[in-house]
């Protein structure tokens, strides 16, 4: 399978079909710190990252913004003092789309 982060994000479409079980056992493969979390009835992807301090976590913040902004695809981001959870789901389906699994895998580039 190709690298998720070098895929293209779809325009998100209110009756695009959220992922299949396959399709998240492949995909989890390229993110496996994600976990899956259900909040609503909504599925999600989240992660929690550390950093030395608030600085830190801001910076990365910004850098997560930048991507989102880039893909026309935001997350919620929780930035605290040395930690950053980032959390992907797409709105318009109330779920999980392959396009949450691509900013998944940017998120952990721009991580780096
Ligand atoms: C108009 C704009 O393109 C849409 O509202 C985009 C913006 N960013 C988005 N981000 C996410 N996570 N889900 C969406 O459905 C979504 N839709």
């Amino acid at each position: 399978m190709s690298q998720l982060s070098e895929l293209q994000c779809e325009a998100c479409r209110v009756d695009a079909p959220t992922v299949t079980d396959d399709e998240i056992a492949e995909y989890r493969q390229q993110v496996p710190e994600w976990q899956i979390v259900e909040r609503d009835g909504i599925m999600q992807l989240e992660r929690t990252f550390t950093f030395k301090d608030f600085v830190q976590a801001l910076d990365f913040t910004i850098r997560v913004g930048e991507i989102a902004e880039r893909a026309d695809h935001h997350p919620a981001i929780l930035t605290e003092y040395g930690k950053v959870t980032v959390t992907w789901w797409s709105h318009k389906i109330k779920g999980l789309h392959r396009n949450d699994f691509i900013l998944a895998a940017r998120t952990d580039e721009v991580a780096k």
